[in-house]
């Protein structure tokens, strides 16, 4: 069974039409769609930053508050150049979906800023980082809508925006974002956290197709926070990482790569294509490698209708938000390929995140054995629900999530009275 109305759209029309589809699938009201179509709120800002030069640069920032019917707004901030809003706001539903797929108190929310922190100091994207959270002053709070670290934006930068906040507000307020360093009020295991919760989520995936960790062959597609941890839990313990990239390539050996070195090598070099040891190869060969298991932590929009049919692993674990068009999913479900979906596979984030905030709000902290065992509870529970429905109801896993996300989000509406039956 297949999502109808998703076709060549763009992420947000086709995560709509997802949502749309099982909202009418479970027989709730309509209304319901129309409190998940579009962001509660959009907040768009111009952020002036002085360079290191002088000269005074304006950067456009946006905010989207997807809905928060289960709690306060939650979800990342991305610097990047190609940031748009449609993408700012498919994140955000993307948000609310996975906190209700893995039963997190929050709503969606998610946040970015056109910009190429690549071309910029230290100085100067601290800050835009203030500036960003000083636009955003009205609208965001822990109680409120509370930021996260995403695609180029990293704990120090949360560290910044934590401050920034703090300062504003005339005392320390650490829940006000979360992935921040320990030292001012991160949790424990929040950095390996999206990884950790995709590496569980293979165990199982694996488990369910007769596969072992042990030498289980691996590509990984992205090799920054979540794309890197995610290889070394993998190769840790015992699965054979063949290939990696990032945006300047990736590398293959099919014996396996030695992710520890990798990692100082991207460090030293600031890309893992240049490593000295396999054979170079590009992003897009990296995603028709023969393979147990695909992990695409990059961006959205790789897997697509032209390379999805030569896609060779048997599973396919979205670490990124996105990954693969709707085109693509259908190609690949067809070809009995095992999609764990994103707002199922990399919600090992938020989780964290979640658990930080409430370490916070409590000024008391916990140790990564706990942050750790709690995750897992959480992911294998996730894991368990999606899974299950995907084999009562004969469903892909995508369609799985999305039907027990929305399910929960209708729910909460009914019963806070949003929508009438
Ligand atoms: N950081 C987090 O806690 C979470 C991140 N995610 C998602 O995981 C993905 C990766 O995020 P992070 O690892 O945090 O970002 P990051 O900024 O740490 O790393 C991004 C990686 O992607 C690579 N990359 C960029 N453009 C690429 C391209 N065109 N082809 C191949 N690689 C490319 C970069 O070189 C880098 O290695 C994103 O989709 C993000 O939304 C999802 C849940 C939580
Ligand atoms: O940790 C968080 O709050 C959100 C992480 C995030 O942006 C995501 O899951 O896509």
């Amino acid at each position: 069974m297949k999502f109808k109305g998703v076709g060549k759209m763009g992420i947000l029309e086709e995560t709509k039409g997802l949502v749309e589809n099982s909202i009418q699938e479970l027989g709730l009201p309509k209304a319901v769609f129309e409190h998940l179509k579009e962001p509660q709120r959009l907040m768009i800002v111009n952020i002036p930053v002085r360079l290191d030069s002088g000269e005074v640069k304006s950067f456009i920032g946006y905010r989207a508050q997807h809905c928060n019917v289960l709690g306060p707004f939650k979800g990342g901030i991305r610097f990047h150049p190609q940031v748009t809003i449609d993408e700012v706001k498919a994140l955000s539903m993307w948000m609310s979906l996975k906190c209700a797929v893995v039963e997190v108190p929050y709503g969606g929310g998610k946040g970015g800023v056109v910009c190429n922190p690549k071309e910029m100091s230290e100085d100067e994207i601290e800050r835009l980082s203030r500036g960003y959270i000083r636009s955003m002053l009205k609208i965001i709070g822990p109680e409120q809508d509370i930021p996260a670290p995403d695609v180029y934006t990293n704990p120090q930068i949360m560290a910044w925006m934590a401050d920034e906040y703090s300062s504003a507000k005339g005392h320390n307020e650490w829940g006000i974002v979360t992935g921040k360093p320990l030292i001012v009020g991160g949790s424990l295991g929040r950095l390996e956290a999206t990884s950790r919760g995709c590496y569980f989520v293979v165990e199982d995936a694996i488990e369910k197709l007769g596969l072992s960790m042990q030498g289980l062959k691996v590509a990984i597609q992205g090799f920054g926070n979540v794309g890197s941890y995610a290889a070394k839990l993998l190769a840790d313990a015992g699965a054979k990482v063949i290939a990696v990239s990032d945006s300047g390539g990736g590398i293959y050996h099919e014996d396996g790569l030695p992710v520890d070195k990798l990692m100082e090598h991207k460090v030293k070099e600031g890309t893992v294509s240049s490593y000295p040891q396999g054979k170079r190869i590009s992003n897009e060969e990296l995603l028709i490698l023969e393979c147990d298991v695909l992990v695409p932590a990059a961006l959205e929009n790789q897997l697509t209708s032209n390379n999805a049919p030569n896609v060779k692993a048997k599973i396919i674990v979205e670490a990124a938000n996105g990954p693969t068009t709707a085109e693509a999913d259908s190609i690949l479900t067809d070809k009995g390929i095992l999609i764990c979906p994103d707002i199922l596979a990399n919600a090992g984030g938020v989780v964290v995140s979640y658990f930080e905030w409430v370490q916070d709000l409590e000024s008391f902290y916990w140790s990564e054995e706990q942050v750790n065992s709690r995750l897992q509870l959480k992911m294998a529970d996730a894991f368990r629900r999606v899974y299950d429905f995907c084999q009562r109801q004969e469903v892909p896993m995508r369609k799985a999530a999305y039907m027990l996300a929305v399910k929960r989000l209708g729910e909460g509406m009914l019963t806070r009275g949003w929508v009438k039956k």
